[in-house]
């Protein structure tokens, strides 16, 4: 396995990889062994008989250069590196960008067209560019899965593809950001803001630039993802109707649980008889006996409508390293079982 982004997700990922070993051995009888390792500062390592994780978690919580483990090959850059090994699967956990997907989308294209499955947190590629990666994977013969994109490891994508195989889904609605919906809570609480933004941030629930989570562009990507995914239908940005959070007031969210009410950021997809699809972001002030009003904390929900269910929720961790780790380590399982 190929690592890309060895921040929050990468090294979430690689310590699931740690403590599970012998757990996935044993269950799975799956030896999961990590070839090379990019980040943006120190390019691209590689070890063909492995590279020792808890050396990488070490230099990483040390704050120190990727460099300094034992590898055999370095490359400037994880493209570079893409492009000159081959490994099973490569895992992308850089950033999201939502005006051209790069560095992902690159990092992506170049590792299926390699033949290699690939298996991404990153949601600028899903979002921006879902049907041109799925058809190159369709072409090689490999898998492109994305369950860490929406909710981090919370199961959404297996919940509508596996779960609800079959029935039409026709809406998607409910919390998709976890930084947002952990300020809120806590601004219901009376704590500050930007004391709260700090603390999502250091738990690793915000995206490295925090205003895509605070003025709702990264669950606008979620949005986007889904409706590429369920409906078949890319949209772009400018589609999805967006209002973040930078403009609720604490005085509003006090207001709002004095009426018995929650603010939350509300996403949502929906498609209509038409064919047509529509998508929005915005704060909504949900009365208590909404069953979203109550989920609190780095917590998300989805709610899908559907022409056989009607509606089916899941309620779970929309972000950190550990989960969205899990997300990824979900996807890498079903490739190896498949
Ligand atoms: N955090 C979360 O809870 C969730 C995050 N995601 C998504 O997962 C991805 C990773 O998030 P997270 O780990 O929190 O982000 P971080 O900012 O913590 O880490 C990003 C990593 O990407 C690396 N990187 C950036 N540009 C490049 C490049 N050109 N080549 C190689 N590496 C590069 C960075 O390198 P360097 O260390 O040198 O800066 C860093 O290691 C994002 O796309 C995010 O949207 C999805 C679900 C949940
Ligand atoms: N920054 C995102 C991370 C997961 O996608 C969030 O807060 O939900």
């Amino acid at each position: 396995m190929s690592l890309v982004g060895f921040g929050a997700v990468g090294q979430g990922l690689a310590r699931l990889l740690l403590t599970q070993r012998e757990r996935l051995q044993r269950e799975y009888d799956l030896d999961i062994r990590l070839v090379s390792v990019a980040n943006s500062r120190h390019g691209c390592i590689f070890a063909e008989e492995g590279l020792d994780i808890a050396e990488l978690l070490a230099l990483a919580s040390q704050q120190k250069a990727l460099t300094e483990a034992a590898h055999t090959q370095r490359w400037d850059s994880a493209l570079e590196g893409i492009r000159a090994i081959k490994a099973d699967v490569m895992v992308e956990a850089t950033l999201t960008n939502l005006r051209d997907a790069e560095p992902g989308l690159c990092h992506i294209r170049t590792a299926l067209e390699r033949g290699m499955h690939v298996v991404t947190a990153n949601k600028g590629p899903i979002a921006l560019a879902a049907r041109e990666l799925l058809q190159i994977a369709r072409t090689q013969g490999v898998q492109l899965r994305m369950e860490a994109t929406v909710m981090a490891g919370t199961p959404v994508l297996s919940t509508a593809f596996e779960g609800m195989a079959g029935t039409r889904i026709t809406a998607a609605r409910g919390i998709f950001n976890g930084t947002t919906n952990y300020i809120l809570s806590a601004m219901a609480e009376g704590r500050e803001y930007a004391e709260v933004l700090a603390d999502a941030q250091a738990l690793g629930y915000a995206e490295a630039d925090p205003t895509a989570d605070v003025e709702g562009y990264d669950a606008l990507a979620k949005a986007m993802i889904l409706s590429a995914l369920l409906f078949e239908q890319p949209l772009t940005v400018e589609q999805v109707t967006r209002t973040g959070i930078t403009g609720v007031s604490r005085e509003q969210v006090a207001q709002a649980s004095e009426e018995g009410k929650r603010i939350k950021l509300i996403a949502s997809v929906r498609r209509h008889e038409s064919g047509k699809v529509e998508a929005s972001v915005e704060p909504v002030a949900l009365p208590l006996s909404d069953a979203l009003a109550h989920v609190n904390g780095a917590m998300n929900a989805i709610t899908f409508e559907s022409e056989a269910l009607a509606k089916v929720t899941v309620i779970g961790p929309g972000a950190g390293g550990i989960e969205t780790g899990q997300g990824l380590l979900t996807d890498i399982l079903a490739i190896a079982r498949s």
